[in-house]
């Protein structure tokens, strides 16, 4: 069972009440869509729209168990505890994160929710994967309720540095909430890292490597006494990953550590093969005016994904003279997110005022500077972008991963294109044949562009197959397989927990330390 705030679809109205299921946004729908395609398995999730109850459905040969929200609760745990606490708290901070109580009480009260719809359809022993910051709370409470349960959590944004998490009062009840699953999945190292300190800081508890060690509290031990007693289907896995501490006191592990997350590369291949995707492809170029150099950007309108710093660094290179607008043009497509977020209005209108000023200050007749579209695309029109576009700009501040960096690598089956990616994004760990950049420092990020515009077509080709080796070999199958492998196994020590990262990004990983 998948268990995320969001199903793969959306209910969305449209004109005259109208309404129909859409694509959810964002990376992790994009990710685990077709893990669970080939899978069987339930997905429990939120369809996207306040105050409306569905029946389980079957979307995509998947089927899906809505859990719904009420406007009060969208606001408070959606846009609130998730969107304008955790989210700008694990994301260093960039945006100053509100702390409110009542928003923690919608927290408690939906992930509480989330875990009752899990466990009114969870078969004996099975495998529970709860997914990112919305719901930290839940593979606790599913282990309260049901030991017998394998629970894995996967988070796709940062876990931040202990200075920055101990800010939020409720920093103990989440590590906690963490702490009831058998394995914690993170992007990056440091994530992992950051992780085990908090616990260490805040629990005292023993970490060494990957491995965590909870003691396991007298009601805990005896509620799995008690499964084991009556005979329940429980009978036959008492609490798994139980020993002995080093203090003589019963224990559990925790196995926490890095598994970074990937594509469906095959279908990104199989799609940039399409003829009828080609030819939209050339399709864009034509209607941009031809130029020289077509410089992408694609994100959700998020003040994590420094969509101001790479148009800065373009509106300063046109200023100086470096580039013109009939030569060289950047299309920025900035998908809709969070929109009743302060932060979210606030970041949309500095942006259009930024795309209105270069575009005033530097377009020619017929040849805008900047291509701004405020949509979300079909994940065909995204391929048709990528393989127009030279150069890639993904500049986060922080990112999770960044999928839409592996995709364009996976789409340039031609081998050509140059990908700018900002170090601050999980991708620049695997992805270092990429021109890695700090997007705070624009004078760097201009010499990127440069170099990028002026790479010889040789280096491309050699930086673009060694970054698509990547991507390939370490697509999204792998990396469910090998957090599932994880989360089956009955030892944590087991070697085969190694880590599958290049080296020395284990040895640099100090982001946060
Ligand atoms: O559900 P929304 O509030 O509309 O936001 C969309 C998703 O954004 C975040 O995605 C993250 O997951 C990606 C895949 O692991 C990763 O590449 C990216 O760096 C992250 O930002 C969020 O974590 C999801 O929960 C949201 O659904
Ligand atoms: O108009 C759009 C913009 C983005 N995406 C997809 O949204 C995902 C974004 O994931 P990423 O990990 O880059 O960032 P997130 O939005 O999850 O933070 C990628 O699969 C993009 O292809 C899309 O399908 N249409």
């Amino acid at each position: 069972m998948i268990v995320s705030n969001r199903l793969p679809v959306d209910h969305v109205s449209g004109e005259g009440g109208t309404a129909e299921w859409r694509t959810s946004p964002g990376g992790l729908v994009a990710a685990l869509e077709p893990v669970m395609r080939q899978r069987d398995g339930v997905w429990i999730g939120w369809p996207g729209l306040a105050d409306q109850e569905f029946e389980p459905f079957e979307a995509d040969g998947i089927d899906l168990i809505p859990v719904p929200l009420s406007a009060a609760e969208v606001e408070d745990y959606y846009e609130g505890f998730s969107n304008d606490t955790l989210w700008p708290l694990y994301h260093d901070v960039i945006s100053p994160p509100s702390f409110h109580r009542e928003w923690w009480e919608a927290y408690q009260r939906v992930n509480r929710r989330f875990a009752d719809a899990a466990l009114a359809v969870a078969a004996p022993n099975a495998i529970v994967w709860v997914h990112d910051y919305q719901l930290q709370l839940v593979p606790k409470m599913l282990r309260d309720a049901r030991p017998d349960l394998i629970i894995g959590f996967f988070n796709h944004i940062p876990f931040p540095a202990y200075g920055i998490y101990s800010q939020l009062p409720w920093r103990r009840q989440i590590v906690d909430g963490l702490l009831g699953a058998d394995v914690v999945g993170f992007q990056r190292v440091a994530d992992g890292g950051n992780f085990a300190r908090a616990v260490r800081r805040l629990r005292g508890y023993e970490t060494r490597g990957n491995i965590i060690s909870v003691p396991i509290d007298d009601a805990a031990a005896a509620i799995d006494g008690a499964a084991a007693d009556a005979d329940e289907p429980t009978a036959e896995a008492p609490m798994r990953h139980r020993s002995v501490g080093r203090r003589g006191h019963a224990i559990r592990t925790v196995l926490a550590r890095p598994f970074p997350i990937s594509i469906d590369a095959q279908e990104y291949q199989r799609l940039a093969a399409d003829p009828s995707i080609r030819a939209r492809a050339a399709e864009i170029r034509e209607e941009l005016g031809n130029p020289r150099v077509v410089m992408l950007g694609v994100d959700r309108l998020d003040y994590t994904k420094g969509i101001r710093h790479r148009m800065k660094a373009f509106g300063e290179l046109l200023h100086d003279g470096a580039v013109s607008a009939e030569d060289v043009v950047l299309v920025q497509v900035a998908s809709p997110s969070r929109e009743r977020v302060d932060a979210y209005a606030q970041l949309r209108d500095e942006v259009e005022v930024m795309v209105s000023r270069i575009n005033g200050d530097f377009s020619e007749l017929g040849h805008p500077a900047i291509h701004y579209l405020h949509q979300g695309y079909p994940r065909e029109e995204m391929v048709a972008l990528y393989l127009a576009a030279d150069i890639m700009l993904v500049t986060a501040l922080r990112d999770g991963m960044n999928l839409v960096a592996k995709e364009y690598v996976a789409s340039r089956t031609d081998q050509d294109g140059v990908l700018i990616l900002s170090e601050f994004a999980g991708a620049s760990d695997e992805l270092r044949q990429a021109l890695l950049v700090n997007p705070h420092d624009i004078d760097g990020l201009k010499a990127a562009i440069v170099q990028a515009m002026e790479m010889p077509r040789r280096e491309r080709m050699r930086r673009m197959r060694t970054l698509r080796k990547r991507v390939l070999t370490h697509d999204v199958q792998r990396w469910s397989a090998t957090f599932l492998d994880a989360l089956t196994r009955e030892d944590h020590h087991d070697p085969a927990n190694r880590l599958d990262i290049p080296k020395r990004t284990v040895a640099a990983a100090d982001y946060g330390e």
